[in-house]
């Protein structure tokens, strides 16, 4: 069953998945594996994430281990409509379209769990609240879920602490072989792939601040700096502003990093880090988006507020005419520029490659094991077999430990 906007977008859609697969060895390598061993059989899988030809390439990973899979999108823009076509013409189960409205953005996940799915696949954690506020009744299906990114892990962890979490969640996010590689590099490069395209501007000499940082941060103050950009880094955590600060950037207050800046990227997970006055301090032509979470980290009612006149001047690009005349440009809403602007591909295919590979082995490790309710990280093994599989498929090879190095660092008694 499928509820898509075009079919008749299916064919591009398919090239486009297919594409993908060309540069996801380590999923495709799993998709082999569970086409022998069939792993879901009899198990449904409902996922909330977003729906590209990466994703679906995830889908089809489950499907071929014998799943019956389940699709739905985690972000009312990131939705690429050729993508969900080809899906559903290669037989997922698949419902969305790009910009829907919350009530449509529900419905497609109650679509979901109407396939009373095993197991979920979540990005952001929208599905599992779904499940637990208002659709009870799936709840006793439900064997585990893996949730994709830091925000999810953070509110299923709050959700647990409050002793509501009412089943076992792994939290792929937390996997070294997702957050060292999607939330650093990939971040790093499709932010920047989707800013450019959206503006067709130019970052060097150009002042960008960066908020938060994180895994992502990292990743986005690297490709700035790289890019030609004078990097200025915002926090709240003293020893990552130190380290921002050692990593080369200048470190400062958001009240004062919004005088200087042309470009503002948040990546936080927090809300309100640019509200209220801070839209007062900034420079005649500022550009603000917002690579971290939801549409929530810019506070788009304050700037709206402070406005005449709001207008799209480019597809994917709002303008905002202060009252003092000042322009200030706010990409995509404000939700994840990456995923949600038009020109937004997400993360390239060699990253999701390894993120993914960890959301099909963990949903396996769930179905094998008896976990018990609360969020855990992917196990290291699903790491390590990830990070090998990745190894050799780039044709890079590394040493291995000799017994008498083995034994070396496991002694206390060799001194100096
Ligand atoms: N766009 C994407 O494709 C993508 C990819 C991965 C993660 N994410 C999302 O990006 C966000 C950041 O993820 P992460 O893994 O880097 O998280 P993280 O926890 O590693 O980093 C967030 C940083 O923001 C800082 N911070 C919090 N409040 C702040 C404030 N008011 N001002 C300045 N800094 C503040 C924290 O101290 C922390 O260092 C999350 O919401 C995550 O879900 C997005
Ligand atoms: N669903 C929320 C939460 C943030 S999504 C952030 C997650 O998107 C994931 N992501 C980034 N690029 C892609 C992609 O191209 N395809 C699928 N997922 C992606 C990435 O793993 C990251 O953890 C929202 O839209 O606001």
């Amino acid at each position: 069953m499928s509820k898509v906007k075009d079919m008749s977008l299916a064919k591009e859609g398919i090239r486009k998945i297919e594409w993908v697969q060309r540069h996801m060895p380590v999923l495709e390598h799993i998709k082999k594996e569970y086409e022998e061993t069939q792993p879901f059989k009899g198990i449904t899988i409902g996922s909330c994430l977003h729906l590209e030809p990466k994703t679906i390439n995830l889908g089809l990973t489950l499907q071929a281990g014998g799943a019956e899979v389940a699709m739905t999108g985690c972000n009312p823009l990131s939705t690429h409509d050729d993508a969900v076509a080809g899906a559903a013409d290669l037989g997922l189960n698949i419902y969305g379209w790009r910009d829907q409205d919350d009530e449509e953005y529900y419905q497609t996940i109650n679509m979901v769990l109407d396939h009373k799915p095993d197991i979920i696949i979540d990005d952001g954690a929208d599905m599992i609240m779904v499940l637990h506020n208002e659709r009870t009744d799936v709840l006793k299906h439900i064997k585990g879920a893996c949730e994709e990114t830091t925000t999810g892990v953070h509110r299923l962890e709050a959700m647990h602490k409050d002793g509501a979490l009412k089943f076992p969640v792994v939290a792929v996010n937390d996997a070294y072989t997702k957050y060292l590689f999607d939330s650093r590099y990939g971040t790093g490069q499709s932010s920047f792939d989707a800013i450019m395209g959206t503006t067709n501007m130019l970052i060097a000499g150009k002042s960008v601040v960066v908020c938060g940082y994180g895994w992502c941060g990292r990743g986005i103050a690297l490709r700035a700096q790289g890019l030609g950009a004078n990097v200025i880094v915002t926090e709240i955590d003293s020893i990552r502003a130190l380290e921002a600060r050692m990593d080369g950037y200048r470190v400062m207050k958001i009240r004062d990093a919004v005088k200087e800046a042309d470009l503002i990227i948040t990546v936080t997970g927090n809300i309100n880090i640019i509200h209220g006055d801070d839209f007062k301090y900034m420079k005649d032509g500022c550009m603000l988006c917002n690579s971290g979470h939801f549409n929530v980290e810019i506070n788009r009612q304050d700037l709206e507020a402070q406005s005449t006149d709001v207008r799209e001047v480019r597809e994917s690009i709002e303008m905002f005419t202060m009252k003092d005349g000042r322009k200030i440009y706010l990409l995509a809403d404000g939700r994840l520029v990456n995923l949600s602007a038009a020109r937004g591909q997400g993360h390239p295919a060699e990253i999701m490659d390894m993120s993914f590979a960890v959301q099909a082995l963990s949903a396996k490790y769930i179905l094998n094991n008896d976990l018990e309710v609360g969020v855990t990280k992917a196990p290291d093994d699903i790491d390590y077999e990830v990070a090998n599989l990745k190894l050799k498929a780039m044709d890079i090879e590394i040493d291995t430990l000799s017994e008498r190095q083995k034994e070396y660092m496991c002694s206390w008694k060799e001194g100096t």
